[in-house]
């Protein structure tokens, strides 16, 4: 990471200006403790060096390249409580607490690295043996600096302040009158997260805040591990309320309740702690676990309150009473410096061996995840390949060929249906023909056949039964509807049913449509008229009566399913064949018409439609 400038040229300008970035709400300062005298004893090595005023390179143990991490100021073991307190930017802090912003300090770091040092000095050497003044703290000096500002400001200022620690999920009055007893966190909307009954004591001189203060540490739970023989089992937070009143603004301050305005807040962090490391059992445990659990609820807030994608989201404070409490300080009108404070080398050094161990076992994993995968992704590719791809062809062939088969289909059937179209017309003239050398051949030659539709017609005969049962046969061949009983030869047999029964249209004679009934319009679904695929067979009947063979229909106008064959064939095989039989038809009519002509007319008697017309 590149550094800019000399370490020792910006150290001075650098403690003056605080923390890099005066834009971001967020402000990390890094300071290394020095070497306790256990572990120099040790014989351990420092593995952190600061290079310049805001990077920490650490050494890894066992060799290779630096790792460098960039705060905005890196303080190391030589720098003295009072570089720390005009590097963190507290100062700056403070002024914008007494313009009424939420500020708030914190200490962030592993178990015995030097929080509570850091914020608040060194504990007392004994009974009555005061801190040396050059070790105060951050917190000590902040109120020194802040009590000396508020004196010279020209407006009044109410100063107030509460102490409370968060042990084990409960929040305790540091400040009680009485002894500590948990107290709620509650929830409205003008005040958001705050802590009910909490003691918010009013002073006006340093000497009371920092009896305060010290009525608060000594409250405060600490126990002794293998890493801290006076660790902090608790979070801690000392709030200071700044109230700025000028001639037109009075606060109206309800009794119990904090003032309005400005908030300067100092928060000591237990320490993060392995329980392996530090050998907690029983209770040290518990607290441990709770400890962990809210410190990971507020990395977690904090980590989204950064960052630039989510700004939007929700932010989980309701997690733990830590981030509840500090859910103003940071997602509100809040800035916020953070003093994490480096591990001890020894500590360091060996939970990098642990975390180098770690990652080589899970590279390791990785790589095989990596076979697994690149070759499972293989085998699909060339699967695809093989068979999406294949099929995808095929079925654009496929496509293809079924789109020039319906071309050609289409062709074929316009093709058979010009040519029936052209046979159907000629079967008509030929039938016309049939039947009236059929008339002259009964009612003697010079007479003109009316159509058989216009012979009289017999509403008597539609109320016969169906004329369909009639094997007579005497259907207009034109309108193909069955004529009048009476036109029925006297004599006739009648034959069982030959006729489709649709021939009528499956319909009671009562509903049948009279024969001079006007045609139809194409496509009606009444049509009465319509011809149908028996219509066909009726013709078929006709024709193979006339010629005495088996008429093969070429193109039936209306299949009932669909051919199995190709329809390109349907027409193209029956069309030469109706062809043929028109052709026949034509031979037999003209030797029926010769041999009529040669023979006297009908006489009463059994003539079978086979007779109408003698073979040929
Ligand atoms: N900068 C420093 N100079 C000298 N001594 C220090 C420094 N920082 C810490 N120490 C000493 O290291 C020990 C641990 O410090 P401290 O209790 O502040 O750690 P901590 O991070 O608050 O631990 P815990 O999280 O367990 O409360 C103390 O004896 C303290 O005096």
């Amino acid at each position: 990471m590149e550094e800019r400038g000399s370490p020792d040229g910006d150290l001075a300008r650098s403690l003056e200006q605080g923390p890099e970035g005066p834009e971001t709400p967020i402000q990390v300062v890094l300071r290394v403790r020095p070497m306790s005298a256990a572990e120099l004893r040790r014989g351990q090595q420092s593995v952190l060096h600061c290079s310049g005023t805001r990077t920490l390179q650490v050494s890894p143990p066992g060799g290779g390249p630096e790792v460098a991490f960039r705060f905005g100021a890196v303080l190391d073991a030589a720098r003295t409580q009072e570089d720390v307190f005009r590097a963190c930017g507290v100062r700056r802090l403070g002024e914008l607490a007494l313009r009424g912003f939420s500020c708030t300090v914190f200490t962030f770091g592993q178990t015995g690295s030097g929080k509570t040092y850091t914020l608040t000095g060194p504990p007392p050497q004994g009974e009555g043996v005061p801190v040396p003044p050059s070790l105060a703290g951050i917190m000590q000096r902040t109120f020194a600096w802040l009590l000396d500002r508020v004196q010279h400001l020209g407006a009044p200022v109410t100063l107030r302040a509460s102490y409370l620690e968060i042990y084990n999920e409960q929040v305790r009055d540091l400040l009680s009158l009485g002894s500590p007893r948990p107290l709620p966190v509650r929830w409205n909307k003008t005040r958001g997260f705050y802590v009910e009954q909490l003691r918010v004591v009013e002073f006006g001189s340093l000497e009371a805040l920092m009896e305060l203060l010290q009525t608060g540490l000594s409250r405060r739970r600490n126990s002794a591990h293998t890493l801290n023989q006076a660790s902090s089992r608790s979070h801690a937070l000392l709030t200071l309320y700044i109230s700025r009143q000028t001639a037109q603004q009075m606060p109206s301050v309800d009794p119990g309740e904090p003032p309005v305005g400005g908030k300067l807040c100092f928060v000591d962090l237990a320490g993060s702690e392995k329980v392996a490391a530090t050998g907690s059992r029983g209770e040290l445990m518990l607290e441990a676990n709770s400890i962990n659990r809210s410190l990971l609820a507020l990395g977690h807030c904090i980590s989204l309150l950064l960052d630039p994608q989510r700004k939007q989201s929700h932010i989980p404070f309701r997690d733990s009473k830590l981030t509840k409490l500090l859910a103003d300080s940071l997602g509100g009108r809040g800035v916020t410096l953070m003093s994490p404070v480096a591990k001890q080398p020894q500590r360091l050094e060996t939970e990098m061996l642990q975390l180098q161990e770690e990652n080589r076992r899970l590279q390791f994993q990785l790589d095989q995840m990596d076979c697994k995968a690149s070759g499972l992704s293989g085998a699909r590719v060339a699967w695809a390949q093989r068979n999406l791809y294949g099929m995808l062809q095929e079925f654009m062939l496929e496509n293809e060929r079924l789109r020039k088969e319906k071309s050609q289909l289409q062709n074929s059937r316009d093709l058979a249906q010009n040519e029936q179209r052209i046979l159907a017309q000629q079967v008509h003239a030929l039938e016309r023909r049939l039947l009236s050398a059929c008339y002259h051949h009964q009612q003697g030659p010079g007479l003109t056949p009316p159509c058989p539709c216009l012979m009289a017609p017999a509403p008597p005969c539609h109320a016969l039964p169906p004329l369909y049962s009639c094997p007579c046969c005497h259907i207009c061949p034109l309108c193909r509807v069955p004529l009048a009983h009476w036109a029925c030869l006297p004599g006739e047999h009648h034959l069982p049913q030959v006729l489709d029964p649709e021939a009528s249209g499956g319909r009671p004679p009562s509903a049948r449509p009279p024969p001079w009934a006007p045609p139809c319009s194409p496509g009606s679904a009444k049509c009465p008229r319509e011809r149908s695929h028996s219509d066909w067979t009726q013709t078929r009947v006709l024709a193979e009566m006339l010629t005495e063979e088996e008429v093969v229909p070429s193109a039936p106008p209306l299949p009932v399913r669909p051919p199995k064959t190709s329809p390109g064939l349907r027409g193209g095989a029956g069309v030469p064949n109706l062809a043929q039989r028109l052709e026949a038809l034509r031979d037999q009519i003209g030797s029926s018409l010769r041999r009529g002509r040669s023979q006297p007319p009908c006489s009463e008697g059994a003539r079978s439609p086979g007779q109408v017309l003698p073979p040929h």
